[in-house]
Order: C-alpha cells, then structure tokens, then sequence
C-alpha cells in the first residue's frame, strides 16, 4: 500500500523547472531514496512534501489524504518528519531538550492548564518523557542526553536529529543526506539506524543521499533523478547500472 504518492508534479523557480511533471509513490514500510547529480531537484521534491512549497502543477496524497491541502505547520500532526540537510537544532538546549520539542505537536493542553499544572498535563508531561527516553536509548544517545548541542561532535548532532524527527511519532520520515559530512564508521551507523527505524519502529523512510554505498546498503527501491525528472525507478542495483544513470553521473563518454 502507498502512503505516499506524488503525480505529474511540476515546479518552476521563474523560468527554470526544478520537478519535471514528477510521479512516484512510496510503500508503506520502505526505504526509498532519491538521488541524482547536483541540481536535479532532490531537495525542492523533499521542500515540496514538507510543503514549504506549492507545485506549479499535479498532486500530493499522504496515507490518503491531499497534503496540498496542508499548511507547512500542519505536515507534522499529519504525521511527516524531517531531518534538514544543515542540522537544524537548537544549538544552546540539551539533546533532551532537542527531543522534547519534538514531541511539542502531541500538546492537547491549553495554556490555563499548563499554568496550573493539572494532572492531565502533569500525565501528558510524563508520557512525554519516557518518549523521549525511550528514543535516547534506541539510538544510543544516553552519553550525550544532557549535554549541550553546541558541544557535540557533528556526527552525534546528526543522530540527535534524527532523534528529533522521530519524537514527533511520525508515519514518513524525511532523511535529507543523512550521511553528508559523516565518516565511514559513522555513515555504516547511520545505515544500522536507518535500517532499525524502519524494521523495529515500522516508520517508512524517504531519504535524499548521495552516499551509494549507503543507499545500496539500506534502501529497497531508488529514484533517480536528472533536470528534475525522473531517469529511472527500481532496485539499488537496477538504478545504478541503468544507462541513463551512468550517462547522467559520468557523461555521454562512458
Ligand atoms: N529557492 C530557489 N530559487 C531558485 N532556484 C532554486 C531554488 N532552490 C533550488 N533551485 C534550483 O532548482 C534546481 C534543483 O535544485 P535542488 O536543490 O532541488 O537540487 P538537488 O538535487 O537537491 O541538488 P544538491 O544535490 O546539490 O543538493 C537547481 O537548478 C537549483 O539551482
């Protein structure tokens, strides 16, 4: 079953199409990627499914509903997580902290009871907590749980993100390069995360990577991408020795 699927989706940046009457669909509890050579359009399709942008042309449907009809700040409580390419965390909060703004959009209280502290929101608080918990442990985080953002290696923060995307309890989660800037030993984590997030937690996962190694190693089907429109849709292995795809990474000479 899809729980994602965009059709004929189009979007121009003035005279410059980006996303080329794009259509493909995710299954519920895949791993799928997108790649393609700088400029394709990969992170303007992750922009347009986190609706910080409006398609010129074509439709967007999450688990059966229009996302089209979705403000950018409604996308989350429709159950759609992101990662951003540059970190984005809080840098002067703890990674607990971090992780409990996640869970923010799981908030029924309204502001007298929060003032007052009632039971309901004391309970909220705490299944909050052991959320948020449960996440440190999961991806291996309890060194780092009250330490500041600011002060932790890159290779951390990026799983702090991670950690992030999931406290917000989501359906689809958005890796965008999960692996830039990573080393060997912290990109082949990365993979083992990715790969538990989605076998242990049964979130389907959507990433952006350029990482083939890490794409092969995790991911059950790859879209390839070239000017904005799809080169080729199938297998790691299918897509990469696609002709077109070699074309498109290495020129018309190979
Ligand atoms: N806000 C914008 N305004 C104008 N043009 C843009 C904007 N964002 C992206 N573009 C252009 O749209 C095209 C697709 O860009 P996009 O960032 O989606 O590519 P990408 O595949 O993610 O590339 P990379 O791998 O380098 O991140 C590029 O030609 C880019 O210059």
């Amino acid at each position: 079953m899809s729980i994602l699927e965009l059709d004929n989706v189009t979007l121009k940046f003035g005279g410059l199409t980006a996303v080329n009457k794009l259509s493909f669909s995710v299954e519920q509890g895949e791993v799928f990627a997108i790649v393609g050579p700088n400029g394709a359009g990969k992170s303007t399709v992750f922009n347009l499914i986190s609706r910080f942008y409006d398609p010129y042309e074509g439709s967007i449907r999450f688990d059966g509903h229009d996302l089209l009809k979705q403000k950018a700040s409604g996308v989350a409580s429709f159950g759609v997580a992101r990662t951003f390419q540059n970190i984005e965390l809080f840098d002067h909060a703890s990674v607990l902290q971090n992780l409990l703004v996640g869970r923010h959009r799981h908030r029924q209280s309204n502001f007298l009871s929060e003032l007052f502290f009632t039971p309901s929101v004391k309970r909220q608080e705490m299944q909050n907590r052991q959320l948020v918990e449960e996440i440190i442990d999961f991806l291996d985080l309890q060194a780092y749980r009250d330490k500041m953002i600011a002060g932790l290696p890159y290779g951390v923060r990026k799983v702090v993100e991670v950690g992030r995307a999931l406290a917000t309890d989501p359906k689809l989660l958005l890796l965008d390069e999960p692996a830039s800037g990573l080393s060997v030993e912290e990109t082949s984590d990365m993979r083992w995360w990715i790969d538990d997030i989605r076998r242990q937690m049964g979130i389907t996962v959507l990433m952006v990577e350029h990482d083939m190694g890490l794409v092969s190693g995790v991911s059950d089907r790859v879209l390839a991408l070239a000017d904005g429109a799809k080169l080729a849709l199938g297998t790691p292995s299918e897509v990469q020795s696609h002709p077109a795809v070699i074309e498109a990474y290495l020129g018309k000479a190979s």
